[in-house]
């Protein structure tokens, strides 16, 4: 029988997994929970009544006891609606049920689950992939394509739920990574939460020097729109994140402010080759990021190419690279949020390969993206 899923918030996140999962095993059966529509969102209730005439949701519930049947339940609310969920789900459960979460903080939740009866059955989990969008509206079932998953299972975590988890994220295209909560809680305070912080403060700090006609913010050109796309992103997500994760936030929030303020003693004549070799070094490291973007887990070789005619291309790729005796480990389709209309995904089993594939496709007029 087909295994039965619980979601608890149901916008971006949640809705994205709905459908992902449903696009894996379009047989089984996907509860959601409605809450209050007055006190949480006057909408949800119109995107819950979508996503169940889509068919991504089978049945739409007001009480949470309608959760005992479930295998897995995902809780994907903000961080701290998460963590009351947890806490009333504790009774509920069926014994061999997994309760996971999609929230930005792990520590938290972690903490709470480990005091709770149902410790063995919660797994932290935080797909590494989303948008400043938000709401099931916004939500694609190929969200979490090629897209890191970190997975904080507790000590008390059963292995097997570990196992079943980590397949369940697999089976939506996702790559599962295992981390210590408060680990990834420091991590992500760096290339994350710090971030926002940073792109909705400059916002803020347009905002409060700008004239009355907004002339600042009608000249903003590419840079400025490409480093504050995120602060167009949920107030309440975030405000519940900043109250989550502090401690780190302040950690290299205070870092950043230090950078700030290095920097500003480069603004004077005598620092000018300072001042160039602190953009140098910045340009270094963020060019390296394509290298290092598997850099934690075992490395993959993989490219892209712009594709016209999908079912064709595959098989044309394909066999020029075998004519020309290059390997290849995994070739396929994706559309993610990067590639919009999709393109060939081609993973070789090393460099060398992936190399004379590049001059390969190059010589035959491909475009190809490496990432
Ligand atoms: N937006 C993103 O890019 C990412 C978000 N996350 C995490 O995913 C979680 C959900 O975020 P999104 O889906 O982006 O937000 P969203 O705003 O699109 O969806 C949240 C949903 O939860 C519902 N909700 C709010 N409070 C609730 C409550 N007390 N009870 C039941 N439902 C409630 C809202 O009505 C909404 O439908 C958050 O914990 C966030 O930290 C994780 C990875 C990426
Ligand atoms: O929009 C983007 O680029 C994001 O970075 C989205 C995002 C927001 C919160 C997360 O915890 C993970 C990813």
């Amino acid at each position: 029988m087909e295994d039965t899923y619980g979601f608890i918030g149901f916008g971006l996140i949640g809705g994205s997994i709905a459908k992902a999962i449903k696009k894996a095993k379009p047989d089984c059966s996907i509860i959601a929970y409605q809450p209050d529509h007055n006190t949480i969102d006057s909408h949800i209730e119109n995107s819950l009544l979508l996503a169940k005439k889509e068919c991504i949701i089978q049945i739409i519930t007001t009480s949470l006891e309608a959760f005992s049947c479930c295998d897995i339940i995902f809780l994907c609310a903000p961080v701290l609606s998460n963590i009351e969920y947890l806490e009333k789900l504790t009774t509920i459960v069926k014994p061999d049920c997994i309760i996971t979460d999609v929230g930005s903080v792990k520590g938290n939740i972690c903490n709470v689950a480990s005091s709770l009866s149902v410790c063995k059955n919660f797994i932290g989990g935080h797909p590494m992939t989303g948008s400043e969008k938000t709401g099931y509206e916004n939500a694609k079932e190929y969200l979490f394509e090629n897209a890191f998953y970190i997975l904080t299972p507790n000590i008390d975590t059963k292995p097997e739920f570990l196992t079943r988890l980590k397949q369940f994220v697999q089976s939506i295209n996702a790559i599962p990574v295992i981390l210590d909560a408060k680990e990834h809680d420091n991590i992500v305070a760096a290339i994350s939460h710090v971030p926002h912080i940073i792109a909705s403060s400059l916002v803020s700090m347009i905002k409060d020097n700008d004239d009355k006609n907004h002339t600042m913010l009608s000249l903003a050109a590419g840079g400025f729109k490409d480093i504050t796309r995120i602060a167009s992103s949920s107030p309440i997500m975030w405000q519940n994140i900043c109250l989550t994760n502090k401690e780190s936030i302040q950690t290299f929030l205070t870092l950043y402010k230090d950078t700030i303020d290095s920097f500003l003693q480069l603004l004077v004549p005598e620092k000018e080759k300072e001042l160039l070799h602190f953009f140098e070094n910045a340009k270094e490291y963020r060019d390296s990021i394509p290298a290092s973007v598997n850099g934690i887990l075992s490395k993959t070789y993989e490219l892209y190419l712009d594709i016209i005619d999908e079912s064709g291309a595959i098989a044309l790729v394909a066999s020029l690279l075998a004519s020309h005796k290059i390997s290849i480990k995994n070739i396929g389709i994706i559309h993610n949020r990067e590639f919009q209309d999709g393109v060939l995904r081609i993973e070789f089993y090393d460099i060398i390969a992936m190399e004379q594939a590049i001059v390969l496709f190059q010589q035959h007029n491909y475009t190809i993206y490496e990432r």
